[in-house]
């Protein structure tokens, strides 16, 4: 599967937020999406996953314009910056909501195996962000958009997590964003950096740095 967000064009209040955005990602490839606070990348996932409104948008699968809101498909995930599974709900019951098995979770995340019936509310920030984040790579679309998955996750759960991504890879098409740009580099298969309102793929990681999106000689 291919999908094209192209030609997204945004204001608030007059100011541009976006305007020139192309981004393709497909099946069994990771597309990263980098860029400082406030150029517009969850405005970006949120326009794609049909949440926020634009003033153009245009979205393909397979070269095919798709009119309806992606949420209103059964075609893609998206993973918010915020917590979005109630304080209220029960672990179990969210995996069997995201139709997510919860011994295989177990088998990779064994510290979460006393959990199983506790509410969200019961558990720590990072804790909980890493069953979102599993919940919605696992669950079954093929199209998965992720805003900031690292964040508030500590380092060897960051390894399990993108070790998950590159497994779900085969069978998805990612699309993710963070401001842990190394472990964006390191995962992503094409990057885009959002500036300006523009998307540009990177084709030389140095790029990043002529961009001025990192500091000369980050990169070493
Ligand atoms: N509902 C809104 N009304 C007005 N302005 C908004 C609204 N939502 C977002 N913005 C503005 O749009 C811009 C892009 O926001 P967005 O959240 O997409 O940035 P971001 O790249 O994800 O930033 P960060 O990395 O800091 O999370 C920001 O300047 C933000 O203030």
């Amino acid at each position: 599967m291919i999908l094209e967000i192209d030609n997204i064009e945004l204001y608030f209040d007059n100011k541009t937020i976006l305007n020139g955005v192309y981004l393709k990602a497909e099946t069994g490839k990771i597309t990263g999406i980098l860029g400082s606070n406030g150029c517009g990348k969850s405005c970006l996932l949120n326009i794609a996953f049909g949440n926020l409104s634009a003033k153009y948008k245009l979205i393909r699968i397979n070269s095919t314009p798709i009119l309806k809101p992606l949420y209103k498909t059964k075609l893609a995930s998206y993973l918010p910056q915020h917590h979005f599974i109630p304080n209220r709900m029960k672990i179990k019951t969210a995996f069997n909501l995201f139709g997510v098995d919860w011994d295989m979770f177990i088998k990779k995340f064994e510290t979460f195996a006393l959990y199983k019936n506790f509410y969200f509310n019961r558990l720590s920030g990072g804790e909980r962000r890493i069953i979102e984040i599993y919940l919605i790579l696992k669950c079954q679309r093929g199209i998965v958009f992720l805003d900031e998955p690292f964040s508030h996750v500590a380092p060897l759960y960051i390894e399990k997590i993108k070790a998950l991504i590159e497994e779900e890879k085969q069978k998805k098409a990612i699309i993710i964003t963070d401001h842990m740009y190394e472990h964006i580099i390191s995962s992503s298969d094409s990057i885009y950096l959002l500036k300006n309102g523009c998307t540009k793929l990177i084709d030389n990681l140095t790029d990043l740095e002529d961009y001025k999106y990192l500091s000369m000689g980050t990169l070493g």
